[in-house]
């Protein structure tokens, strides 16, 4: 239904200054503001909570997170354009992730990388529980009842998945600064007081990790999302990684559903998680990869760019890098794809990386 002028005139009283060049920006317009700014879901999320963080923080992609599984569909006429910019070009309004996607996941058919450039791989993808809000919006009550749940369920992995829950609070200060500098805990999200959305409140109450005894495999409690399901392991075997994250999700997603709860999903977005960024398989597949002499030419963003991978810091998205070299390669897009096909563009680009940068020791003109 069309806005009147005074309702478009009222709605401007409260529109933010978007100073910040984030997604959000280039696409919050007065009408679309004016439209949504009034809705609350069921948990009482508004656009406004969803948004502070792009208003506040200057250098986010999106500027924008998300407080419950509802917010995407209530707040669709900001969310769709956004997630089209995002995922490929992906578009929510006509397409569905269901379409493309997810029967049994698939089984992916890649050799192992070569180790003399690649260090270690990763697979993990985020999951929530459907009903409760995302991290930004949770309560402290909320909070606590999603670890408890989870806990619950981590009890039925098999053996070798299977592990023991650490608590944040439980932890001492000297293990988790190891376990953070193994790539293997998140970081202390409360050190990032840039973020503004909502992710360290109470920190560390009510977070945690679940790591097997082979150190292979983590379930994280309640940092950016629910739950982070993540399958790790040195060396370039994609394939067995890939392999180790789908038996665990498999059977977490089963324990949830036998003790009465489910993964949010729908079949247009697929799984639902606090980032736009992170919906349809929400799947990051990343590999630790050394090219130093590739990282140094000037087409390099350009290449990875064309590969559709994006680069990160040996530490992560957040943390600055000890090892210059050494990059984080991964999938952009993760909606409208399958998984299956997330870890094998993943594992063609970085065996194309690999060659260029073979190429370039070589002494050889750069060809891709
Ligand atoms: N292939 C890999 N080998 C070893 N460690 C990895 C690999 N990929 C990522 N990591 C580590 O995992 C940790 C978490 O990384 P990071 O926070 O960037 O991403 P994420 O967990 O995928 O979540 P998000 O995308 O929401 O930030 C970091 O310590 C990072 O270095």
């Amino acid at each position: 239904m069309a806005l009147s002028v005074q309702e478009i005139e009222q709605a401007k009283q409260s529109f933010p200054v978007l100073k910040h060049d984030n997604f959000l920006s280039n696409h919050l317009t007065l009408p679309v503001y004016a439209a949504l700014y009034k809705k609350k879901t069921s948990n009482g999320v508004t656009l406004d909570s969803c948004i502070q963080t792009g208003v506040d923080t200057p250098g986010l992609q999106f500027g924008m997170v998300v407080g419950d599984e509802e917010c995407y569909t209530l707040f669709k006429d900001i969310f769709y354009p956004i997630i089209k910019d995002y995922h490929g070009n992906f578009d929510p309004a006509t397409e569905s992730h269901a379409d493309h996607v997810r029967e049994s996941v698939g089984v992916v058919d890649v050799k192992p990388l070569d180790t003399k450039y690649v260090k270690s791989v990763r697979v993990r993808a985020g999951r929530s529980i459907s009903g409760f809000p995302f991290p930004p919006s949770c309560t402290r009550a909320q909070r606590r009842e999603v670890e408890s749940i989870i806990v619950g369920t981590l009890k039925n992995l098999d053996q070798d998945l299977a592990g023991s829950y650490h608590s944040m609070e439980s932890m001492e200060p000297s293990e988790i600064n190891r376990l953070t500098q193994e790539h293997i805990l998140f970081s202390n999200l409360s050190d990032f007081s840039f973020r503004n959305d909502g992710l360290a409140r109470d920190w560390p109450d009510a977070r945690g990790i679940m790591m097997n005894k082979e150190q292979d495999f983590f379930v994280w409690v309640n940092e950016g999302d629910h739950m982070r399901i993540i399958s790790m392991q040195s060396g370039g075997d994609l394939k067995t990684c890939f392999e180790t994250w789908k038996q665990g999700e498999k059977q977490l997603e089963t324990a949830m559903l036998n003790a009465g709860y489910k993964f949010a999903w729908n079949k247009k977005l697929g799984f639902l998680c606090a980032r736009a960024s992170n919906i349809g398989t929400s799947m990051r597949c990343s590999v630790h990869v050394r090219l130093p002499n590739l990282s140094a030419h000037p087409q390099f963003e350009e290449i990875l760019k064309k590969l559709g991978v994006a680069k990160r810091g040996n530490h992560g998205e957040y943390r600055s890098s000890t090892e210059p070299e050494l990059f984080d390669i991964s999938n952009i897009k993760k909606l409208g794809i399958s998984e299956v096909e997330i870890v094998q563009q993943v594992h063609e680009s970085v065996t194309k990386l690999i060659e260029m940068e073979q190429q370039l020791e070589e002494g050889k003109p750069l060809q891709f």
